[in-house]
Parts: C-alpha cells; structure tokens; sequence
C-alpha cells in the first residue's frame, strides 16, 4: 500500500486503540481511492494476504468483502495525531514490476505477510521485500510487517517469518507484529509503534502511560515524573517536525504473493498468472 503526499483534501487514519473507538476517533478527508472491480482475476486472489482488508478495517472500522485488487485503492485515514493518504496497491504477478513507482517520497511501508500461507513466503521476499529493501528511495523508510490471519490455526509464528526472510540483517527500523484484519487483534499495537517510530507525540504519552501507572504502583512516581519532564521540553519542537512529516505523508505496501509454491522463474510465473486469468 503507498501513501502519497498529503494535502487537506487527502487524509487518512491509520489504526486506533480499540476496535469501537475508532469510528469515533477518525477524521475521515476527502477520500480519493479507487477499487478497480476485480472481475477476471479469478478466485486466486481470494486467499490473499489481507491488505485491502486491513486498509478497510482501519477506515471503516469494519471487515468487508473484497475482490482482488487490480491497480489500487487509495483512501484518507487519520490516527492520533498522523494523517495518512493509504495506498493499496494489488499485487498479482504482472503490477509488481510496478512498486517501484510508489517508493519515492515513502516514510513507512507495511509489508503484509499471509501467516498461514508459509509456501509464498519465498517469493513475497524475492519478488516484493528485496527490491523495497535495495530500494534507494526507501533506504531511510520504516519496514512494518504485519504477520496476517493469526485467527486461523497453524499459523507461522512471527519468529518462523522473521528467520525466514532475515529480517535480522535489515538495515531499516523494523518491526514485525502478529494482527488479524477479521478480529482487529494487533492492528493498533502495530499503527502505536508506526506512529512512534513517525514522531507522533500522542502515541509515545498513550505508550509511555501504562509504563508510568505500573512504575506508580512500584512506589516509583517521583522518578517518572522527573523522566517525563524532559519530553515535554522537547514537544513544541517535536511537533514541528511531527507537522512537516505528517503532511508529507506515508506511503505504505501492503503486499501479497500469488504464487502457489514450487521454483518456477519469474517469467513463468507471469505467464502462468496471465493463463489462469
Ligand atoms: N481469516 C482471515 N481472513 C482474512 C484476514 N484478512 C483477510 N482475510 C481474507 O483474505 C482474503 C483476501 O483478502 P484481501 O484483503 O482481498 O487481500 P489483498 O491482499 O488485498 O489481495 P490482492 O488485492 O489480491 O492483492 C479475503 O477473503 C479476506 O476476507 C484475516 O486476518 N483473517
Ligand atoms: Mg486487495
């Protein structure tokens, strides 16, 4: 999913504390996204990773039905202090070639993986992480990957995934999370530590919160209060740079792989994608 540069008409929220709070904590802007009807794909994109799904849980609050995406949807989600221009871009075998377009300008990019789909992980690393990972464009982007569907059984843990595709040599701030876009379960831990590592002020006091109200009960008060000051003589400034980066947005890839396994090259699988349609 790629999130362009933003202007008062083209906003969006990008997760929340709680399923039922969300509707009422979003900021919904003029949404410009797109969904281009995926009739002709076929039923192979049906069990896909989940990132219009997600997109939609987090704009709507809701879990709605999709088709495939074919070029992408683009919507306007607000969460916290961030705004976000989401961009959903599909990923069948033959728009890949064309993710390299969404990079330029990207502050984050989410990654979402299938948990229960451990036979596409190899190519949803060589086809869709490695090239965003060499990608100058992104050199200074932030990775979330989101291991989705942890509501199904026999999912890959996020240990199984993270060795799978080295996740520990990345050069980029990283994390990877277990959500499930059915349930919400996950989505908004994931969004807090986003926006975090994006600067926001309203994420770092709700995370830095339940830390200080355990120290409190420790007897700890006085020590915390003495470590919070200091942020906050740092907030005017912080939120300055929280401004320009807000608005100039964050693009986001929320990827699938098509591929139903085996070693064939990447040609093949094209052609093979183009047969089945
Ligand atoms: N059980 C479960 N199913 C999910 C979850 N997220 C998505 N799905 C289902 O997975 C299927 C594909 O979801 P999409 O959101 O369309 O996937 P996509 O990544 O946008 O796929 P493309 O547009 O083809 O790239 C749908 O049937 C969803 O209902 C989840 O967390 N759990
Ligand atoms: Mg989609």
């Amino acid at each position: 999913m790629k999130i362009t540069r933003l202007n008062t008409s083209r906003l969006a929220i990008f997760g929340s504390a709680g399923g039922q709070t969300l509707r009422s904590q979003m900021s919904v802007g003029k949404a410009t996204g797109s969904q281009v009807d995926g009739s002709g794909w076929g039923e192979e994109g049906l069990d896909s990773a989940g990132k219009t799904t997600i997109l939609y849980r987090l704009k709507l609050d809701e879990v709605v039905t999709t088709v495939p995406t074919i070029g992408f949807n683009v919507e306007s989600i607000q969460y916290r202090d961030l705004h976000f221009t989401a961009w959903d871009i599909g990923s069948r075998d033959k728009i890949r070639p064309l993710f390299r377009h969404y990079y330029k300008g990207a502050d984050a990019v989410v990654f979402v993986i299938d948990s229960h789909d451990p036979e596409r992980l190899d190519e949803l690393n060589y086809d869709v992480i490695k090239p965003a990972i060499s990608a100058e464009e992104l050199s200074s982007a932030i990775f979330l990957f989101l291991a989705n569907k942890i509501d199904l059984s026999n999912t890959l843990s996020v240990k199984d995934i993270s060795e799978r595709l080295g996740l520990q040599y990345l050069k980029h701030t990283w994390n990877i999370m277990p959500v499930s876009a059915v349930t919400g379960e996950g989505l908004y831990q994931a969004l807090d530590w986003l926006c975090l590592k994006l600067g926001s002020t309203q994420a770092r006091r709700a995370i830095a919160a339940p830390a200080e109200e355990e120290n409190a009960q420790n007897g700890e008060t006085s020590k915390n209060e003495t470590e919070t000051a200091a942020p906050e003589t740092v907030d005017l400034q912080a939120r300055r740079d929280y401004c320009s980066r807000a608005y100039s947005a964050i693009k986001c890839f929320f990827f699938r792989s098509n591929r139903q396994g085996g070693q064939e090259s990447p040609d093949t699988l094209s052609t093979s994608s183009q047969e089945k349609q």
